[in-house]
């Protein structure tokens, strides 16, 4: 295909560190039915009572320690990728977040006025499969091709958490870290509520019934993040010779109080500081981008923690960001997309 136009989309940042722009775009990110999946009123009490008034002061705290004298480090990381992907490629590409700006609609008006434009390709920006990830953009991109009036063909580029080219670039990106002295490798991923995983399964009953439901082949595992995520994980540890022994998979960014996907970071954090690790390495393979949620909570935070139950040093391995393997593999699948 000759005359594709590609749209990248990651999740968003607030306009700034200030309360009013952090509350906004909380607002924004958790009205999404996909990310607080419980009916609007229910969802529209809980963020006004509980959420809205004391989380954005603590978030613009949060956000105020990574910002850059260029923005938010999740925006600034993706607009490095995309600037050098751009550089690499003919193919026309817009960079939009799901929540706040670039703005989704702008970019898909830019896309639509290409001359002779024959496709979108929809590129969600994350490897696994979620809900609160990947189906909304797909969604919010559909709901607004509709309401603008664009028909031209949307193709939705594929989940890539166990592709060769995507765990030979993580290996790759992360290198430099695995050749030093460490102990142990952490494998942090963003959390998410079980009851996702649960309402996207298609067969309705093969998710979380079961420990190593993940383990036994099955089609729930298409929209199934946690089998995903541990694909991602055995696959690195395969490419990188790390022995079984040495590394440990947690869940992070935890909100509210319905079950999310266990165990914690930082309780697996916690609990290798007591088995005698001393210097560890992090890496967070659900986001490409550097953001607040590996800067600030791993980097700095969970940092702390670590530290506070004896251990020497924490090192967060940075995300693909616009590592040239990743750009590489970004233009490879922008002009030649996978189709399973
Ligand atoms: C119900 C709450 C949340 C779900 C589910 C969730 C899933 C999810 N999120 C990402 C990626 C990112 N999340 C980021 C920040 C962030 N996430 C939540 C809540 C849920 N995420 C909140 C409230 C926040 C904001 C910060 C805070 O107040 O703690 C970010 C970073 C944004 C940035 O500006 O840097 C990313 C990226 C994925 C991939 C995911 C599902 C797998
Ligand atoms: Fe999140
Ligand atoms: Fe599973």
């Amino acid at each position: 295909m000759e005359n594709r136009g590609v749209l990248l989309v990651n999740l968003g940042s607030p306009d700034s560190t200030s309360i009013e722009d952090v509350r906004q775009y909380l607002d924004e990110f958790l009205m999404d039915k996909h990310v607080i999946d419980l009916p609007w009123l229910i969802r529209r009490t809980l963020l006004s009572l509980f959420i809205l008034p004391s989380r954005p002061a603590k978030s613009a705290e949060a956000y105020r320690a990574i910002w850059t004298e260029k923005g938010s480090p999740l925006i600034v990381n993706s607009e490095n990728c995309t600037e050098k992907l751009r550089s690499k490629t003919n193919t026309p590409i817009e960079l939009a977040m799901r929540y706040g700006k670039p703005d989704m609609a702008e970019a898909l008006s830019r896309l639509a006025k290409q001359p002779d434009i024959e496709e979108i390709l929809l590129f969600p920006l994350y490897p696994h499969y979620a809900m609160s990830s990947v189906k909304t953009v797909i969604e919010q991109a559909k709901k607004l091709m509709q309401e603008m009036g664009i028909t031209v063909p949307l193709r939705v580029h594929p989940v890539f958490y166990d592709h060769d080219g995507y765990i030979e670039a993580l290996v790759e990106s992360a290198k430099p870290w695995l050749e030093k002295d460490f102990d142990h490798l952490i494998f942090s991923y963003h959390g998410v509520p079980e009851r996702h995983i649960i309402k996207d399964d298609p067969t309705g009953s093969h998710c979380l019934k079961d420990k190593s439901c993940c383990q036994k082949t099955s089609i729930a595992h298409k929209t199934c993040y946690r089998h995903q995520v541990y694909q991602t994980t055995e696959a690195f540890v395969e490419k990188a010779g790390i022995p079984i022994d040495k590394y440990s998979v947690g869940f992070q960014s935890r909100l509210g109080k319905a079950k999310w996907l266990e165990p914690n970071t930082l309780d697996v954090i916690k609990q290798v500081a007591d088995q005698g690790a001393r210097r560890i390495l992090v890496i967070c393979p659900s986001f490409v981008s550097d953001c607040l949620e590996t800067l600030e909570e791993i980097g700095i935070g969970a940092k702390e923690e670590f530290i506070k139950a004896g251990g020497e040093s924490l090192e967060l391995i940075p995300c693909l960001n616009d590592h040239p393997a990743w750009i590489n593999l970004l233009k490879q699948w922008i002009e030649h997309p996978l189709t399973y």
